[in-house]
Formats: C-alpha cells, structure tokens, sequence
C-alpha cells in the first residue's frame, strides 16, 4: 500500500489521525505507514537486513516501550546500517478491547515519541548512530497475533526490498508467555502455526520481573524449557529458544513502569509521577489533552 507521507505537524492533527484511521479501516489493507521519520528516508548504504518490530496498544507508550526500542538498536553494532524499527498500533487485541485513548490519540504519542527516540540514539556521542542510520516508521495493523502481523510485514515492499529482511520482534515476558499460548492457535490448538514466525525471524524479550510474572530465574527458566523441548508435546520445537534471546529490563529496586500505571498517573493529574513513566513530549500532550482522566 502507497505510504501517505504524514508529517509532523499531520500527525499532531487529530482531524487528520482520525481521517486516516477511517480510511484505513474502510480499505481491504491489514497494515500501513502512516510516518516515516527521517522522511523521505535516505538512500540506504546497504540493503535492509533487520526490522525490529514494538507492537503496543501504547496506550500510552511508555519509558519501558523507550528502554526495549533503544536497548534493541544499540545492542548492535553501529555499522550495522541501516536500522529500521516499526512501532506498531494494533487497533485489534488479542485480549483487550478498546479503551481510552482513541487510536487517533495514541498514534499522536506514538509519533512524539518516534522524534525522542531518533534523538535518543543518534547523536555525537560515541556508540551513537548519525543522522539517517536509523529509520523509524509508526505504522498500524488491523492483525491481532504475531503470526499474522509478520506475514503482513514481510509482504511490504519497504521490508522485503530488495531481499528477505529478518524481523525481530520486542516484546516483553507477559507477551512471550501468551505468543506461546496453544489457545491463540485455534482450531487445532498446537505451536505448529509458528513455525513460520520462528524460523524465519526473531523475537527479542525483555524480562518483566514483577509479582505477576516471577523473578528472573522462573523466567530464564522458561526458556530453558523451551530449549529442552518442553513445548515439543504441543507442536513446539526446542530449536525456537534459539530465535528468542531474553534481555534485561528493569534493575533491582528500579520502578515499576506500564501503561496502565502512566494512566493512574494521568487521571490524578500528577506530573512528577508522570515524568518517571513517559517521555517529555509525551507527559506534555497527556495533560495538555486532559487524557485517561475517566480511566477506572
Ligand atoms: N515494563 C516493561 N517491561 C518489559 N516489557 C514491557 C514493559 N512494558 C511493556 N512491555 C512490553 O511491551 C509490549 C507492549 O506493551 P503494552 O502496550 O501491552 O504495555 P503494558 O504496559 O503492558 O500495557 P497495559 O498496562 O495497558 O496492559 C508488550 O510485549 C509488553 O510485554
Ligand atoms: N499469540 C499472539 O500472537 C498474541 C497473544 C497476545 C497478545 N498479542 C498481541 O501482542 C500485542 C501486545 O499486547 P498487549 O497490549 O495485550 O500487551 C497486541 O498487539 C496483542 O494483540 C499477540
């Protein structure tokens, strides 16, 4: 599908968002651009070889959704560019209905956010890429599973020219646990519809070591058991836990942070919270646009 190249200033217009939005829902198309930043992108030096793909409801995106971006495009090395990464707005959940904010509100955040990102990973300092080195796109997707979304994406001329591109998904734990869930899979209930996801891509997870999900060693657990084929009765395989690499998130006595916490945050108005959850520009349109304030 031809990208509309949305500007800055477009996708701070929620007229436009939503205009956007209804044409996109409207059309036969499961995924689109709507911005691509820098645009229009720069002649590549070389081919594209890697998309890292944050699927979110970034509602709204957060600085956990900040550290799993960044720690991905740095923990590779600065030469390997170009880096592209799609922050992806998937406007049906596997799980959740649709809450506040609208769709046309997140993609605001969502594209505030891409600008700090790209600050936050270009620059003069050393490990640092320069300008143009790293491409980030703010795209949606009517696909709920991860199965689905990758086949969309690796039919988009953006990343499939001019050879096979590797994606790599980010997730976090909670979200490792329910891609590996045989209830996704229906109507045979098996990881066989994986396949396809892991063996030609990557998912990159970020631990989330909190009450509701464990410690870091049930977590790296979990993986191990992958490994020694654990999930083989369903469908699995143990070469899998090779296409998934844990990484770290949070430190020991670091804050907590998700979404649903940005939202309290918001709903009391309470800017110093605010400010430890979300980037600048993000905590600024939140309060400035009244948002989540009837959040239960
Ligand atoms: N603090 C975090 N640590 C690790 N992974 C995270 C964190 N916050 C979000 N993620 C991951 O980022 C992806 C998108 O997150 P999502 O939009 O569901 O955020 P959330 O904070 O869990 O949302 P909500 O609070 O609304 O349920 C998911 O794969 C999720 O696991
Ligand atoms: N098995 C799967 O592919 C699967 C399961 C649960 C959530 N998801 C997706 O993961 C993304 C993040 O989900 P949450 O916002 O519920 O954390 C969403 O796009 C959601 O639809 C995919």
């Amino acid at each position: 599908m031809p990208t509309p190249p949305h500007t800055s200033d477009d996708m701070r217009s929620l007229p436009t968002l939503r205009q956007s939005l209804r044409t996109f829902a409207s059309s036969p198309h499961t995924f689109q651009i709507l911005r691509t930043i820098p645009y229009p992108s720069p002649k590549l030096s070389s081919p594209l070889k890697t998309l890292y793909i944050l699927d979110s409801s970034f509602n709204p995106p957060t600085l956990a959704h900040l550290r799993i971006c960044t720690s991905a495009i740095l923990s590779d090395k600065p030469t390997a560019v170009p880096k592209r990464l799609l922050l992806l707005l998937a406007t049906q959940n596997a799980d959740k209905a649709p809450k506040p904010a609208a769709f046309e509100q997140r993609l605001a955040m969502m594209s505030l956010f891409a600008e700090e990102l790209i600050n936050r990973v270009t620059g003069s300092d050393e490990g640092k890429h320069k300008e143009g080195d790293v491409i980030v796109d703010v795209g949606v997707t009517k696909e709920a599973r991860f199965i689905d979304k990758a086949k969309v994406l690796e039919q988009q001329e953006e990343y499939s020219d001019p050879g096979p591109v590797e994606q790599v998904h980010l997730t976090g734990y909670d979200t490792l646990i329910r891609l590996l869930d045989t209830n996704y899979y229906p109507p045979d209930h098996t990881l066989k519809p994986l396949e396809g996801l892991l063996e030609k891509h990557r998912v990159r997870v970020t631990r989330r070591t909190d009450d509701a999900w464990g410690g870091r060693e049930e977590q790296d657990g979990y993986l191990r058991r992958i490994a020694e084929g654990e999930t083989e009765a369903d469908g699995g395989r143990r070469e899998w836990a090779q296409r998934i690499e844990l990484v770290e998130g949070r430190t020991e006595g670091e804050e907590i942070i998700s979404s649903t916490k940005v939202r309290k945050a918001a709903k009391g108005k309470d800017e110093q919270a605010l400010s430890k959850l979300v980037t600048d520009a993000v905590a600024s349109w939140i309060l400035e646009k009244n948002l989540y304030l009837e959040e239960d």
